[in-house]
């Protein structure tokens, strides 16, 4: 009996919706969480003595217990002075929310309170406070014209750890902007959405095709030979070089790279990264900090060759560059220049990282799609032959080939490889949509929510190209279409990427049929993601019949 008592109070205190950051204001400190704590279990004690005489009167003395916590508690939710606060479910001492959340697919346990919670709410991943924000005009409204605000990055713990404050995706303030802007100028220098880019990746699609030649139509596992592809590019402008796909030094850069993508998504990281004086020991952080050390070793490498052959007249990359502008600042005598090697062996991972594992990611979904899809890989491969026939397609093709485009939108839409953005933070209190949130609130715009609104899409949940397509089957641009994100933190590769997914797509299907791999059918094609930094498709292998 008194099991089911408390396990109706439980319930009620999980389910119920209230004003979680009243309750957070009123019990600013974990002294008052702890004593309320306290009180609660001395009141079960009361309870529990009651109860062990079921009779009428210490029954009813117990619903009056019961009623009176609800009451007082009802009363702390809903304190007058903070009911501006996004909504959420009610925190645990300790847990916050952490029982309502899937730490395997966060996401869509996000989706799931977007529901009942409204387009901005409140949830408390431990001890931590993060208001997500859900659906295209919210998402937008905050990223864009209070982009300001909401533009500062919160790093996780494990990238705080790894980064050390440099590089370019996880710090702010004036290093992350000379960072931002040295990277964006001179991957535009070095090609960035340029004819050069173009060529690159086109000699790059050659070298792919013949490494998936040689699996003569038998199956094969997609991933590596398309992170190395991808990966050549981000190297040939940064580094000023591309890699051989059998050279051990690139080959275990990028595996490891993969690898701690997935790591970072896995949830003993992201215990550590709530719970960071418990989880210190796991076995997943000491592998990332391991992964993290040797891909800076091989990089110092790859820099002391450079600078011993740098030519400040003719950089090959963006390493070049930054050796040039390093040497420009010393020569200057600026002291507080942000030009080390440290913002640079950092950068450079950064873009290392996010120009391989993304667009990559993304090039497999897209395979995979078309393996489970063969009458949309049809419609694709019937326009490739009438357009483009057998010479190489370029950039400039686009135009005429509507539904490849479409195809290849429709795969990042529905792919929704960054459901969450990464984290962002506030900078100042804001007056959002009528909710409070305060200077400092770690903030997820909830990209997914945008990608799969049912306000804007169709078929939110469905592989269907002709979101992407008019009446006429001619090519539009949806303003929900926001993979990349929006606003301050944008993500800084998005021309590159829009132009190696086409070329990489296109001349794939152009010179391949896939399919499942034999005694597998297209029903049974897993979908489901498997959860990283990005969502990945889970290991597969797929069939390439040459088709040309
Ligand atoms: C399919 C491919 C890609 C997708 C879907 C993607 C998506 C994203 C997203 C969602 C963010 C976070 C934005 C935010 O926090 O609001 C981001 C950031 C970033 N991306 Fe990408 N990205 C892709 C490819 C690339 C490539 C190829 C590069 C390399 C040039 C790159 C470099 C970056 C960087 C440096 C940031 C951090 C920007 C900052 O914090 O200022 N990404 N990307």
């Amino acid at each position: 009996m008194i099991y089911s008592y408390i396990t109706q109070l439980f319930c009620h205190y999980k389910n119920r919706s209230f004003q979680p950051a009243s309750f957070h204001l009123f019990i600013d400190s974990s002294l008052a969480y702890f004593s309320i704590t306290i009180l609660c279990f001395r009141i079960m004690g009361m309870l529990y003595m009651l109860l062990q005489d079921p009779t009428s009167f210490s029954l009813f003395v117990a619903l009056l217990v019961f009623l009176l916590i609800y009451i007082t508690t009802s009363s702390i939710f809903s304190s007058p002075c903070h009911n501006k606060e996004p909504p959420g479910p009610t925190p645990l001492p300790f847990l916050g929310n952490m029982l309502h959340i899937d730490l395997k697919k966060p996401y869509k346990s996000f989706m799931e309170l977007y529901k009942k919670y409204g387009s901005v709410f409140t949830v408390h991943l431990g001890p931590k406070k993060v208001v997500v924000l859900a659906g295209y005009r919210t998402v937008k409204e905050a990223l864009v014209n209070h982009d300001d605000v909401f533009g500062d990055r919160d790093p996780m713990v494990i990238f705080k750890e790894v980064s050390q404050g440099h590089g370019v995706i996880w710090n702010n303030g004036d290093s992350w902007k000379e960072m931002r802007r040295f990277s964006l100028t001179n991957l535009r220098d070095f090609g960035m959405g340029k004819k050069a880019c173009e060529d690159k990746i086109i000699e790059e699609s050659q070298h792919l095709i013949e490494v998936i030649k040689k699996h003569k139509g038998k199956a094969f596992d997609t991933s590596q030979s398309i992170c190395y592809a991808v990966s050549n590019i981000i190297c040939s402008m940064v580094y000023g070089s591309r890699f051989e796909y059998d050279n051990p030094e690139f080959k275990s850069m990028v595996d490891r790279t993969i690898k701690s993508a997935i790591i970072y998504g896995s949830p003993s990281i992201q215990a550590y990264n709530l719970f960071p004086m418990l989880f210190k020991w796991i076995t997943n952080r000491r592998i990332i900090l391991e992964i993290n050390t040797a891909n800076k070793k091989l990089n110092s490498v790859l820099f002391s060759h450079l600078k011993e052959t740098l030519n400040p007249q003719m950089c090959r990359g963006l390493v070049d560059a930054f050796f040039v502008q390093k040497q420009k600042e010393e020569e200057a005598g600026i002291t507080n220049s942000e030009f080390h090697e440290t913002n640079l062996v950092f950068t450079v991972m950064h873009l290392f990282a996010a120009g391989t594992e993304t667009t990559s990611t993304t090039l497999r979904w897209g395979l995979l799609f078309m393996a489970k899809f063969p009458q949309i890989q049809d419609k694709v491969q019937e326009e490739l032959r009438r357009v483009i026939g057998d010479r190489q397609v370029q950039i400039a093709d686009r135009k005429n080939l509507p539904y490849t485009d479409a195809v290849i939108h429709e795969t990042q839409r529905l792919a929704n490889i960054i459901p969450t953005a990464l984290p962002h933070k506030t900078t100042r209190d804001i007056i959002f949509q009528g909710h409070f949130i305060k200077k400092g609130t770690t903030v997820y715009p909830l990209l997914m929510s945008v990608l799969y609104d049912e306000n804007e899409w169709e078929k939110p949940h469905t592989f269907y190209p002709p979101h992407f397509l008019d009446r006429e089957g001619k090519f539009i641009k949806r303003d929900a279409f926001i993979p990349f994100s929006a606003g301050r933190r944008i993500c800084l590769g998005e021309s590159l990427t829009r132009m190696e997914l086409f070329i990489f797509f296109a001349t794939l299907l152009q010179h391949f049929r896939f399919t499942p791999a034999p005694g597998v059918s297209e029903d049974e094609l897993d979908l489901t993601p498997q959860t990283g930094l990005s969502l990945t498709p889970l290991p597969h292998k797929l069939c390439a019949a040459s088709c040309m």
